[in-house]
């Protein structure tokens, strides 16, 4: 298979060319630069590579991609794939876009959130939300990775808000971070002095998670008419923590909902259930995987889901790459990491 890459100067560019070149069923990488007017070294364009790699990045052509390659990945900052899509979704060629441009359905609604103009509703309507653990089976050609925050919080509900066992208006997220979600450019809040040995609240009520999490809860279950949550920065390079909060329902105890959660993720190969052993943000790194533990307080009704997840894999460069394997009928885990780096 031939593979389109668009970002390669960005994290989680990098991160998909390094899982791509592991991939068994991927014959070649062809990685596209925007700012290019010829061929060049790759390694002159990301000098993360060193110079012994033999591969060269090409000018931006949306044409030649098309000629060239069976899919393209947008790996690009907000806005840019709303920009490059036309061309693509004229040919019904398929992209896995990382980035938030087609995940929403309204285009007001990505315009509040993201302070940007979006898709129009006509290119809206041909993409389709790829939470890879979850929603499979479809037509279309154009997928929109999720967001990572959005995948957590996603995969921590889905079998409680599927199985209505909580009080649909109590639901209460508080998610944190590491500085890679935050891509490669620096901020305040991502400088070293700032983050380092810090905690930092931000975007509160205003994450641009916040829609394409909802829409899909609402999708699973339509009584769900809103969420709280928030997100943190915390100094450490990857992974996220999602910490979800929810009122279970008169009648239903700790053993129906770990039924549930057995039930909903029997044969997802990359969704690890702890049951009440909570799981930390190192057994995910460097792996695909989504561990998530249970701790449900009898005395109050209130339910502990905590979900983890490597950001850059399974919040972005994994899932796309599990995307690729389900839109072209191959193994789910072919060239994904299913065991994380530290012990
Ligand atoms: N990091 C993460 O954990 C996650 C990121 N995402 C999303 O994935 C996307 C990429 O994220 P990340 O790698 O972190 O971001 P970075 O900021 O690290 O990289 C952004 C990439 O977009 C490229 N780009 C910018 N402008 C253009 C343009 N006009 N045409 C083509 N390419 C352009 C940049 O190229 P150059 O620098 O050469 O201009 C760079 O390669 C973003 O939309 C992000 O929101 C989603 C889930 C998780
Ligand atoms: C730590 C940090 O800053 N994380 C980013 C997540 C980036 C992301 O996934 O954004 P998209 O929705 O555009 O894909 C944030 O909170 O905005």
């Amino acid at each position: 298979m031939k593979i389109a890459l668009v970002g390669i100067t960005g994290y989680a560019g990098m991160q998909l060319y390094q899982l791509l070149q592991n991939h068994p069923n991927v014959t070649q990488i062809n990685i596209y630069q925007h700012d290019l007017s010829q061929k060049t070294p790759l390694w002159q364009v990301n000098n993360r590579l060193d110079h012994q790699h033999l591969a060269m990045a090409l000018p931006y052509d949306s044409q030649q991609i098309m000629a060239d390659n069976d899919v393209l990945f947008l790996a690009t900052s907000a806005g840019i794939a709303t920009q490059l899509a036309q061309p693509f979704l004229d040919q019904d060629f398929p992209v896995i876009d990382l980035s938030g441009d087609f995940r929403l359905k309204e285009p007001e609604t990505y315009q509040k959130w993201y302070h940007k103009t979006g898709p129009t509703s006509q290119n809206l309507a041909h993409s389709y939300y790829g939470l890879a653990d979850l929603n499979q089976n479809h037509q279309q050609h154009y997928i929109a990775n999720p967001g990572c925050y959005a995948t957590a919080t996603l995969l921590g509900l889905a079998p409680l808000v599927q199985a209505d066992l909580i009080y649909p208006d109590s639901i209460i997220v508080d998610a944190k971070s590491g500085l890679s979600g935050a891509g490669k450019s620096l901020s305040t809040s991502s400088h070293y002095l700032r983050a380092n040995e810090n905690m930092q609240v931000y975007k509160a009520n205003q994450h641009q998670h916040i829609p394409e999490i909802l829409a899909q809860l609402q999708a699973w279950n339509p009584t769900i008419p809103h969420l709280q949550f928030m997100t943190s920065l915390i100094p450490i390079d990857r992974g996220i923590m999602a910490s979800i909060y929810t009122k279970v329902k008169p009648g239903i105890g700790q053993a129906d909902i770990q039924q549930a959660y057995q039930k909903q993720y029997q044969a997802a190969p990359f969704i690890n259930l702890l049951d009440e052993d909570l799981p930390d943000i190192k057994s995910v790194v460097g792996s695909n995987n989504c561990n998530i533990g249970l701790a449900f307080n009898e005395k109050t009704g209130y339910l502990l889901t905590v979900s983890v997840i490597d950001n850059m894999l399974k919040g972005a460069a994994g899932q796309a790459i599990q995307n690729m394997n389900q839109f072209f009928h191959l193994n789910d885990t072919s060239g994904l990491p299913l065991h994380p780096n530290t012990f």
